[in-house]
């Protein structure tokens, strides 16, 4: 069966990778994309394409729906949207894949009920890199050892969300198996506020934003005379995209909301 795919960003880092990704896959058609503004009738009329990419526009979703019959919308635009481009989705039967980040608790919450009430599978990926999964799962059984813990993740200076999904992702599993305490001293004083980066149940996590990096993350365990290391790095947007695909797939058998790929690897 060939899958029909739209794609939401398709302009941006990720989309454009998505794009090409897509494309090439003999299971999947790339049948339209969603933007927010007029960028031309079809991908190629951008210019940031081939000619031969001539999968239509469009700015509102129901249309899209209407006129290309997506089975699987794939949203990788920015914080600001990302949710209603889910829920939108969902309430049109159309399965979302989201790589986007940014979710508040509550709009997690919010879209599992929506997903699990009308049985349209979704599945939101924090990251799509099979590597950072790994450092994520691995952090989380290390966490019962060694429970004082930092993060340290690493972005290009263009992300709009801080701490990453990443971090996010990587302190709630964390937390499943780390009791709820604050780290250091107990008399410890900012100088510089920040200085000690967001406080996740005492877990801190500090965002970097420079140019040239692309997606890094350390997970440091102290304990006593110790220090355990995990770090993984996407050095390009081609890691992610196995995880793209693989998710594409699998939505398509889900009924419910899936929150990371941990949940969908074998
Ligand atoms: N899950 C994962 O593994 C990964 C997730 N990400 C996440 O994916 C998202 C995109 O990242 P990245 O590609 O680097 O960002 P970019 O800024 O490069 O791309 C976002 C694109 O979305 C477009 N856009 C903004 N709003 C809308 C909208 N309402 N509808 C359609 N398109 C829209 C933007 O257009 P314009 O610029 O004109 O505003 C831009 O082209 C981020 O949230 C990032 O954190 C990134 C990498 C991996
Ligand atoms: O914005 C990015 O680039 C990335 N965003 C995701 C995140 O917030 O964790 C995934 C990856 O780190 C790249």
């Amino acid at each position: 069966m060939t899958i029909r795919v739209a794609i939401a960003g398709a302009r941006g880092k990720m989309g454009k990778e998505a794009v090409h990704t897509v494309m090439n896959h003999t299971d999947m058609e790339l049948v339209s994309v969603l933007d927010y503004k007029e960028v031309g009738d079809t991908l190629a009329d951008t210019k940031l394409f081939p000619s031969n990419f001539t999968a239509p526009i469009f700015i509102n979703l129901e249309q899209l729906h209407a006129e290309t019959k997506p089975d699987v919308l794939v949203d990788l635009t920015t914080p600001e949207f990302v949710y209603e481009h889910t829920k939108q989705a969902l309430e049109l039967n159309i399965r979302p894949v989201v790589g986007t980040t940014g979710f508040s608790d509550e709009q997690l919450e919010e879209l599992k009920t929506v997903s699990k009430n009308s049985k349209i599978g979704c599945i939101i990926a924090p990251n799509f890199a099979i590597g950072a999964v790994l450092m994520m799962k691995f952090a989380e059984q290390a966490a019962k050892y060694l429970p004082d813990i930092e993060i340290i993740e690493m972005h290009h200076d263009q992300k709009l969300d801080a701490p990453s999904g990443t971090a996010m992702k990587t302190a709630h599993l964390i937390s499943q198996q780390r009791p709820i305490h604050e780290q250091g001293h107990i008399r410890e004083k900012e100088i510089l506020e920040g200085a000690r980066g967001a406080n996740y149940d005492g877990m801190r996590i500090h965002s970097v934003r420079l140019p040239g990096l692309v997606a890094h993350q350390q997970v440091l365990l102290g304990g006593e005379g110790q220090l355990l290391t995990l770090r993984h790095d996407s050095f390009n947007r081609g890691s992610f995209m196995s995880g793209v695909i693989l998710s594409i797939q699998t939505v398509m058998e889900k009924e419910e909301l899936i929150y990371g790929l941990e949940h969908i690897i074998d």
